[in-house]
């Protein structure tokens, strides 16, 4: 499968091995410097394009490649404000697009078992409800895709909580949060992401965690995404991938 590495950082160049190790041909490797080189290649000389590139760059990055009729894996995230726009326009060209907030398999079994909990403690609203996620210092949004994946699966199941809130290294979240699910964003060091669900009561805790040691997980995922994706057309994520 020939891929093109649309995002050139720490997530492009992990993903590059994984690709390489697994028989693939990388005809391309994009970056702020060379996006030129995007416009030399024909339309089929790209069977999938894997994208982790920033926030502001990505929506323009998604419309060239659904212009060119690319399949498209994204993993970037802070953008989701346009995926309406972005996947009607996928439907439109008639071409494929998968995305995911987090890759890892450990993650998307963590996000199962957070709506398991979520649904055990819907007769609790004693319990208050919180979360944390600690990312690297040169992440560029917050909270993290993950988190609001996360905050989302428990507003499915939380009838008591009608939003999520964000708070910042541990100053309390703007105004009141009875109904919020507060989200604490900490960057520290190179971590390359932790998550942790907790609900707390005045006489204990229970709390769940996902940590990532490294960034294989994440690239892994996405290299298996886009082998799924090369012979498909539509709009994808990873429940269609692992199954419901
Ligand atoms: N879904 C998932 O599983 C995961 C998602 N992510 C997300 O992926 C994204 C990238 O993460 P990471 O690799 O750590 O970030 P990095 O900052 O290490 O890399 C970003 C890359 O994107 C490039 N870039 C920036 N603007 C453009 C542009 N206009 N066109 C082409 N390339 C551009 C940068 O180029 P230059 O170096 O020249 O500035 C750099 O090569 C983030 O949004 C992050 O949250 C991260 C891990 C897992
Ligand atoms: O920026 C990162 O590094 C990561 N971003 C993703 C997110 O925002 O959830 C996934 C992972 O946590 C690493």
């Amino acid at each position: 499968m020939t891929i093109l590495l649309l995002g050139y950082g720490k997530m492009g160049k992990t993903i590059e091995q994984i690709a390489l190790d697994r028989n693939h041909t990388i005809v391309g490797r994009i970056d702020v410097s060379n996006r030129a080189d995007m416009d030399r290649l024909t339309d089929d000389a790209v069977d999938v394009v894997i994208e982790f590139s920033s926030p502001e760059a990505v929506v323009d990055n998604l419309r060239y490649c659904i212009g060119r009729g690319w399949a498209v894996v994204c993993g970037t995230t802070g953008w989701l404000s346009q995926r309406a726009e972005i996947e009607a326009a996928v439907r439109e060209r008639g071409s494929a697009f998968f995305y995911a907030s987090n890759y890892s398999i450990g993650v998307n079994l963590f996000f199962r078992l957070n709506k398991t909990l979520a649904k055990f403690m819907h007769n609790y609203p004693s319990y208050h409800v919180s979360m944390t996620e600690i990312h690297h210092t040169e992440k560029k949004d917050a909270p993290s895709g993950t988190a609001i994946t996360l905050a989302e699966g428990l507003l499915n199941n939380l009838p008591h909580k009608h939003r999520w809130a964000v708070s910042e290294e541990g100053k309390p979240a703007a105004g009141n949060t009875d109904d919020a699910i507060v989200i604490d964003s900490v960057r520290e060091g190179t971590v390359p992401g932790t998550h942790i669900v907790r609900f707390e009561s005045d006489v204990d805790r229970i709390e769940i965690s996902h940590v990532a040691h490294n960034r294989q997980g994440f690239a892994i995922g996405a290299v298996i995404a886009a082998e799924w994706l090369a012979s498909r057309q539509g709009v994808f994520g990873m429940d269609d991938l692992l199954g419901e």
